[in-house]
């Protein structure tokens, strides 16, 4: 049987590099932003350049598989799983960061098949780290082998999360209210690095306990889900039932302990399914 998906993982590997260096290079000069689903929501040209990188290399390379890229569904391309081998694809996940020049920004790459996640690819270009993770292979940042914190007191936790980009009063009541129980457990502190690809590889290297969030997307979180899992993490609904990718809702953390109880503070509210009917999104760009 061999390594079937070997190559698939190596060609990961080199355009998620190349893709980050056309990222610091970017950031360099002026960029132009646009905005998605709200005045918060942003994208540049470089997130649709870097998509067009990443999806062209690697179709060249595997001209039958299909892509999911964040700009594409965008753009109006469907977003559904199939069990065919898929792509997903965050070119640049932190993109308000690479705007303001923030230093966490990640390219982030997951491939699948029948549904099953078969490794996963960070790449935080503006720290040179290359998370990664293949399924039954272990967890890597860079050359070291990483694995989650031993922790289980959450009154001796970091807890990372987002506020995302729907600035809507119901949800942000939710998110704050969410934020100031678990604050106030207590636990040692809260985080969050605005992507959150790199939130779930600082679960998958021990430097926080768990991650969080509702209203991320697939390509998101779809890389870092397999280096959590591989590093020994865990992965839940927020409702604490089975993870599920598509949903726009998850919990990754060290271990059960520290899920069950982030999850008994978690506000939940709703968010459309990735794989549910297209909504195009339209892109506005000021002159
Ligand atoms: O848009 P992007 O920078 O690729 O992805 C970001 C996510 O990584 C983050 O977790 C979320 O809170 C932001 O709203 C944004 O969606
Ligand atoms: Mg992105």
């Amino acid at each position: 049987m061999g390594d079937p998906w070997l190559s698939a993982y190596d060609a990961a590997l080199r355009v998620a590099r190349k893709a980050g260096a056309v990222i610091r290079d970017a950031g360099e000069k002026e960029i132009k932003v646009c905005t998605k689903s709200s005045t918060v929501d942003l994208v540049t040209k470089t997130d649709e350049r870097v998509e067009k990188i990443i999806i062209g290399a690697l179709r060249e390379q595997f001209p039958d598989h299909c892509f999911i890229g964040e700009e594409s569904v965008a753009k109006g391309e469907p977003c559904n799983l199939t069990d065919k081998p898929t792509w997903i694809i965050d070119p640049v996940d932190g993109t308000t960061n690479f705007v303001h020049g923030f230093p966490f920004v990640a390219v982030s790459i997951a491939f699948a098949v029948n549904k099953e996640l078969e490794f996963g690819v960070v790449y935080s270009c503006l720290e040179n780290k290359m998370y990664r993770g293949r399924n039954g292979k272990g967890a890597f940042c860079d050359d070291e082998k990483i694995e989650v914190s031993d922790v289980k007191d959450i009154h001796k936790s970091i807890i990372i999360s987002e506020h995302g980009t729907d600035r809507s009063c119901e949800k942000v009541e939710k998110i704050f209210s969410t934020m100031k129980k678990i604050l106030c457990i207590p636990v040692h502190g809260l985080r969050g690095s605005g992507t959150a690809a790199t939130n779930m590889c600082l679960v998958a290297c021990g430097a926080v306990e768990a991650f969080f969030e509702i209203g991320i997307h697939c390509w998101d979180i779809a890389a870092g889900a397999v280096i959590v899992k591989e590093a020994g993490g865990v992965l839940l609904d927020v409702n604490g039932g089975p993870f599920d990718l598509m949903s726009r809702r998850m919990v990754s953390a060290n271990n059960m302990v520290i899920a069950e109880r982030i999850i008994k503070e978690i506000e939940i509210f709703p968010a459309d399914r990735d794989d549910a009917p297209i909504k195009k999104i339209t892109k506005f760009c000021k002159k």
